[in-house]
């Protein structure tokens, strides 16, 4: 059965000082509380080593990482690196960095083969830009997406996956998609992986919302029939916000 997941997307956010506390603070309310859903903070790669600690309820994860193992790649960060630090999972394929950093699906799918052969949890992020959704190109744009970086995948290693759909409209913009929006492209993400594998992988697999969810649409976005969780950005950086966020699942 899929799971329900919370993610935090710190992005280049927090000093060191206010990620510990931030970090403290979400793992002591959830202390004791009953495990509904999984909760994840995705770091700046430089806080990792100081909040990764096995025993406690939020997992950590970074936010990119490099497909080869060593090399002459200045300023960058293996996927063994992270792993043997303990890094739990890492963010693939974010908007910011396909869109930012030039990021293709071949050099993605690079990067995912990269961290499941380390072990990591795969956070794979998709979503269309605004003119997409405009033109109505928006389902083939996600399922080309899903379709060049992880269809060649084993069944089993879907296990190890997590997919976050992200309109790019919606991130930071205060805009959300309508939960019906929402709850359609992940249908559409679905059936993808029913047709491309099989059914039991379809249902199996969790399907994040991300995009300018915060506490006052999370309940209607993250109760849809197939919206599994969230990947939130801006409202994971305040305890307040994100404790009300992961609620949702309570
Ligand atoms: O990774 C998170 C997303 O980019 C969403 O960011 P946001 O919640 O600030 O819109």
């Amino acid at each position: 059965m899929r799971k329900k997941i919370v993610a935090g997307n710190w992005k280049m956010n927090l000093s060191l000082e206010e990620g510990q506390s931030l970090h403290k603070t979400i793992n002591s309310e959830l202390e004791g509380a009953s495990a509904n859903c999984e909760v994840y903070h995705f770091t700046p790669s430089i806080y990792l080593t100081s909040l990764i600690n096995e025993d406690q309820k939020v997992q950590v994860g970074a936010q990119n990482g490099h497909p080869e193992k060593s090399g002459a790649f200045t300023g960058e960060i293996s996927m063994s690196q992270l792993k043997a630090i303990g890094t739990q999972a890492v963010l693939i394929g974010h908007s910011e960095r396909r869109q930012l950093f030039n990021e293709s699906d071949s050099f993605l799918k690079e990067k995912v083969d990269a961290a499941l052969s380390e072990g990591l949890k795969v956070f794979f992020c998709c979503g269309e830009s605004l003119e997409q959704r405009e033109n109505g190109d928006y389902n083939t744009t996600v399922v080309n997406q899903l379709k060049n970086a992880l269809f060649h995948l084993d069944s089993t290693d879907f296990q190890k996956i997590v997919i976050a759909y992200e309109p790019i409209w919606a991130i930071g913009t205060g805009k959300t998609a309508s939960p019906e929006q929402a709850n359609e492209m992940h249908q559409n993400i679905r059936k993808s992986f029913a047709h491309a594998y099989s059914k039991e992988i379809a249902e199996d697999i969790s399907i994040l919302y991300g995009g300018s969810c915060k506490p006052s649409n999370a309940s209607d976005l993250l109760t849809q029939s197939d919206i599994d969780g969230g990947l939130i950005g801006g409202a994971s950086l305040k305890a307040e916000d994100f404790l009300a966020i992961i609620s949702t699942y309570k």
